[in-house]
């Protein structure tokens, strides 16, 4: 009998309007693989709140439960405007919960998908940098977050907010399961400063693409379909790995300054 597949059967979100631990569920935001986001709403203060709960399923496993202690552990040492803090750590029955900040902001994806957002190279990388001064903040620190995809950026107010620290580790640590990964996986999941900027490469590419329209039937690659400056794409081949990769974020940021810069002053001499 397998049963993890058995209590996957019984793994179901709360429902909308359920009390836990004095918070009232308003809807789910998200369900991972192994838990489930909730929107709710404090009874004692009415304001707003992010709720993980640990699926059933991974609650019986030592790894689900390690998982689910190990995010929480990184938000407690991440403190910093942009990322949301972590406030309590309950359970209610035999259910785990903890919560955090919620932040009102609009993922990159909705605000492309949804909203039919587009950027130039110009704003594109003016975004890039300030994502990269909240990684600054915690590669510092020795985290790295290893999953900053569209979903996980949330623009709010000028600003770009980072959630989902669930892949996060300490460099210095081992992911097995990343050792075993391939090609495109394993640079996302490497634990090294490296993956950032490999995922925020392609967070980059996506941003790019927003605007673009096919001139041609057949697919060419991405340095040849965008209209790019030279440096805007030799940053992006370093961070994609497919030149010399970044060992880490000075030299990054450096590299955009000085584009957005040289940009700026060779536009301002029109
Ligand atoms: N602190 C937060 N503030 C606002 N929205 C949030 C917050 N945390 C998560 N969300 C929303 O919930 C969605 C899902 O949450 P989250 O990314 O934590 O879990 P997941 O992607 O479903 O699972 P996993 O952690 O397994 O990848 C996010 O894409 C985002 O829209």
């Amino acid at each position: 009998m397998n049963w993890n597949y058995l209590f996957a059967w019984f793994d179901r979100p709360l429902r909308q309007g359920s009390i836990v631990n004095n918070y009232q569920i308003k809807h789910t935001l998200g369900m991972g693989s192994y838990g489930f986001t909730y929107l709710a709403v404090s009874l004692q203060t009415q304001e707003e709140i992010v709720i993980k709960q640990l699926r059933t399923s991974k609650r019986r496993t030592a790894s689900g439960r390690k998982s689910f202690q190990y995010e929480q552990s990184i938000l407690e040492r991440l403190k910093h405007p942009l990322i949301p803090k972590k406030h309590a750590a309950f359970s209610q029955g035999k259910q785990l919960f903890f919560t955090m900040d919620y932040v009102q902001g609009v993922t990159f994806e909705d605000l492309i998908f949804k909203h039919g957002q587009t950027f130039t190279e110009h704003e594109a990388f003016t975004i890039l940098l300030s994502i990269l001064q909240t990684v600054a903040y915690f590669h510092r620190l020795g985290i790295v977050h290893r999953d900053l995809r569209t979903p996980n950026l949330l623009w709010h107010a000028g600003q770009v907010h980072i959630i989902d620290f669930g892949l996060a580790r300490y460099i210095g640590e081992q992911d097995e399961r990343a050792e075993a990964f391939t090609d495109e996986k394993k640079l996302m999941r490497e634990v090294h400063y490296r993956s950032d900027f490999y995922a925020l490469g392609h967070f980059l590419l996506f941003l790019l693409y927003a605007g673009y329209k096919p001139t041609m039937k057949e697919e060419r690659p991405w340095f040849e379909e965008l209209i790019l400056t030279k440096e805007g794409k030799h940053i992006i081949k370093r961070m994609l790995q497919i030149e010399q990769p970044y060992e880490e974020i000075d030299e990054l940021c450096n590299q955009i300054q000085s584009m957005l810069k040289e940009r700026e002053t060779c536009c301002k001499s029109f």
